[in-house]
């Protein structure tokens, strides 16, 4: 499995403050040095992490292929074919999300992505295309000349995380998963069964599989057991894991320098 590690989040964190602290080419180093077989960042339109320079830094520094996610707006495209990522993955954006909310859409934005899917093969370079896990958005994908597909997890980890964390005792509980635990088991069911489907027909017709979105130290088993899936990429938990992995180191440095 190909495990593609997405640093956006440790951009998060430094344009929370709009410093240089934490750098974001040190995520890259540690993240290649540490088993990651590819980079994932995503340069949203609206720079809220991933800026265009950090962008063209990770892609100079990298000793590991770097996939690129963006949207199909234009201006953003000429920036990645500029760029030449090893992979551009299509996503869909929308300005007040906090985050990827579902799939791209593939039949209303048919033409949009077949023109940025064009221009991206015109640069050499190869497109997937991030979508939720149904057949016709499979179908579709390849339809349209990607050679990959990404299937957006992010319906099972929301299911995942009401059922099996403290999610739903937070603030931010989803209120439409707030449901008896049987029915939450029921959706947790039908959505690997969507993704395995998904990912069985991909494969069949001849697209590589790549998943993503909410994966984490609890879910991830799940889509380790689907042949088909060849890539995952993850970032939030990984991010959100170093900071417990490394706080303590960080406390103890401080308090030694602290300390007359
Ligand atoms: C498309 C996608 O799923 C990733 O880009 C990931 O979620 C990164 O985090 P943001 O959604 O915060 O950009
Ligand atoms: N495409 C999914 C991705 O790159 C990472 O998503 P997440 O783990 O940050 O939710």
């Amino acid at each position: 499995m190909t495990l593609g590690v997405n640093i956006d989040h440790v951009a998060v964190l430094r344009e929370a403050r709009r410093v240089n602290d934490p750098d974001i080419l040190n995520a890259l180093y540690v993240a290649c040095a540490s088993g990651a077989d590819q980079i994932t960042i995503h340069l949203r339109e609206d720079r809220r992490h991933i800026q265009d320079i950090d962008a063209s830094n990770i892609l100079k520094h990298s000793t590991l292929p770097v996939n690129l996610e963006c949207s199909i707006n234009r201006d953003i495209l000429s920036i990645v074919c500029k760029l030449k990522p090893h992979r551009a993955t299509l996503v869909p954006e929308k300005r007040e999300e906090v985050t990827t909310e579902g799939g791209l859409d593939v039949f209303t934005y048919e033409d949009e992505i077949s023109y940025a899917i064009e221009q991206l093969h015109d640069s050499i370079i190869p497109v997937s295309l991030f979508v939720d896990p149904t057949l016709q958005a499979i179908e579709k994908s390849k339809e349209l000349g990607a050679e990959m597909v990404e299937l957006h997890t992010g319906s099972f980890a929301n299911v995942f995380a009401m059922l099996n964390s403290s999610l739903s005792h937070s603030n931010h509980s989803i209120k439409e998963l707030e449901l008896p635990r049987y029915e939450l088991q029921e959706r947790l069911e039908n959505s690997i069964e969507d993704i395995i489907n998904a990912a069985k027909h991909a494969k069949k017709i001849g697209l590589e599989v790549a998943a993503g979105h909410g994966l984490n130290y609890h879910n991830v088993s799940y889509m380790m057991k689907i042949q088909e899936i060849t890539e995952l990429n993850i970032g939030q938990s990984i991010i959100a894991r170093s900071v417990f992995s490394g706080l303590a180191n960080a406390v103890k440095e401080m308090k030694r320098l602290t300390t007359r």
